[in-house]
């Protein structure tokens, strides 16, 4: 057995950049195999005609495993891209490259977390060990000042006790160059056709402005941080975020990366006020991250953590259809609809008017919501989406943030001057379903 060979399996963190598994196989071994899974489960039709993976997210997801390939290609490597189940998959290429051990981060929700422990099973047969990393939070688990079961439910608790308590590591260098064995076998990357998307989907992809990637991300920081316009803010007049969240929920981009470069430019003069509402945002990612860990499949529970049973057979089909398609009596909730389906991203106060509407004014349960978000969303990222909708719903792990406090102050946030309706108001987009 060759013992100094480990395979590196690319989940949700396509970066070579700041990347604890990639760093720590390296240091381990002389030689490490680099690989990504598209797997069928993630790209499945679900009965109700949405998709697991809608195809704007599937072509971002394309493109960063493309970007991964050429940044490993750069540095000497390559990226083995296969396609089918993890479980069956990398135990056979961990034998046919003799790997000593095979390492990845560990994810918090369930279907995820399946995947690792069938992969983990299936290793353990061969006698080969899964080595799990924490490497999705800027606050490392292992440094909180609590263990997960005594996290704080309140997020303002949970983020006075952390910011005072507890330190944010600093980045794991980017390796200049990689060995990968020899006979290392030479792949392609599925196009969005093999996955199974329709032309006519494939087509509508294209109108999305964000373009997968650990370079485009990089790009994207680097225009938030210099405070220049480019064609993705050019997009989003209203909005005071950065754009970043593609890039952060598949890991094209590490939390601590937008954390140090935005302290670093903090200390050369950025707005107070942009670093705040950054590091703000990424406490909020580790909160619900932190929270799916410790409460687990209370997030996917019809009344959530509320102990007020909440009825679900109110359930319109065309109501629930009209809201998808953009086609309720509300103008704005339209135009929000219309964006999330043309180009995979709204921004926040969108999100919560959309949230809010499907619940208060249409009477449906969140968990429909979050699904669509599921589906269309290029940011999607389990912890976030249903924290979030659960916290709209009034149904929410942190009790003070549960409910929408002032909605037309949220609408005024989103379209000031009528503008964003305007543009996506009448937007003809493609129905939502499956058949277009
Ligand atoms: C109903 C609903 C569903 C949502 N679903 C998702 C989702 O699936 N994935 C996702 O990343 N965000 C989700 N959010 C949170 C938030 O809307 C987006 O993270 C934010 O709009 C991204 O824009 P930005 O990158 O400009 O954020 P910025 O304001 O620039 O924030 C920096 C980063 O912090 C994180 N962040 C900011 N706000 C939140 C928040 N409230 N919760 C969690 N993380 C946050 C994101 O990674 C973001 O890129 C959801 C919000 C709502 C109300």
């Amino acid at each position: 057995m060759n013992k100094d060979t480990i395979l590196v399996w690319f989940r949700n963190d396509l970066r070579v950049r700041d990347n604890e598994i990639l760093w720590q196989a390296l240091a381990k071994a002389d030689k490490v195999v680099p690989v990504y899974v598209f797997d069928p489960r993630q790209f499945i039709a679900l009965s109700d005609k949405t998709q697991k993976t809608g195809v704007i997210r599937a072509k971002f997801i394309v493109e960063s495993v493309h970007d991964l390939k050429h940044s490993l290609q750069q540095l000497g490597a390559d990226l083995l891209v296969a396609s089918g189940y993890p479980e069956e998959i990398l135990p056979t290429l961990a034998e046919r490259y003799q790997v000593k051990e095979v390492y990845h981060h560990r994810e918090v929700a369930k279907e995820e977390t399946d995947v690792s422990s069938l992969v983990e099973e299936a290793l353990w047969k061969k006698r080969l060990n899964l080595r799990h990393f924490i490497g999705h939070t800027l606050y490392h688990k292992e440094d909180l000042p609590f263990p997960i079961k005594d996290i704080p439910d309140a997020f303002a608790t949970f983020r006075k006790k952390i910011e005072r308590e507890t330190a944010i590591r600093p980045m794991v260098a980017t390796p200049t160059t990689i060995d990968v064995p020899e006979e290392l076998e030479r792949s392609t990357i599925p196009t969005l056709t093999a996955l199974g998307y329709t032309d006519q989907q494939i087509a509508l992809a294209q109108a999305s402005p964000f373009k997968g990637g650990e370079h485009e991300g990089l790009k994207q920081l680097d225009a938030v941080l210099s405070d220049t316009s480019n064609h993705l803010i050019d997009e989003f007049p209203a909005n005071d975020g950065t754009l970043l969240s593609p890039w952060i929920a598949l890991g094209c981009l590490s939390p601590h990366t937008v954390y140090h470069t935005v302290k670093a430019a903090e200390a050369d003069g950025l707005s107070k006020k942009i670093v705040q509402t950054i590091v703000f945002g990424l406490l909020w990612r580790d909160y619900f991250r932190f929270m799916f860990k410790k409460h687990g499949n209370k997030f996917f529970l019809a009344n959530g953590f509320s102990n007020n049973f909440v009825a679900t057979e109110k359930f319109s089909a065309s109501k629930f259809d009209h809201w998808k398609n953009g086609k309720t009596t509300d103008a704005t909730v339209n135009a929000i609809m219309h964006q999330l389906n043309t180009i995979g991203f709204i921004p926040y106060p969108a999100r919560i008017l959309a949230a809010h509407y499907l619940v208060n004014d249409l009477g449906i349960n969140h968990l429909f919501g979050a699904a669509y978000f599921e589906d269309k969303l290029i940011d999607y990222s389990p912890a976030s989406n249903y924290g979030n909708w659960a916290h709209v719903a009034g149904v929410g792990s942190s009790v003070k943030d549960n409910g929408v406090k002032d909605i037309k102050k949220i609408q005024a946030l989103l379209d000031p001057d009528g503008a964003y309706v305007e543009r996506w108001g009448n937007i003809k987009t493609a129905p939502t379903g499956l058949n277009i």
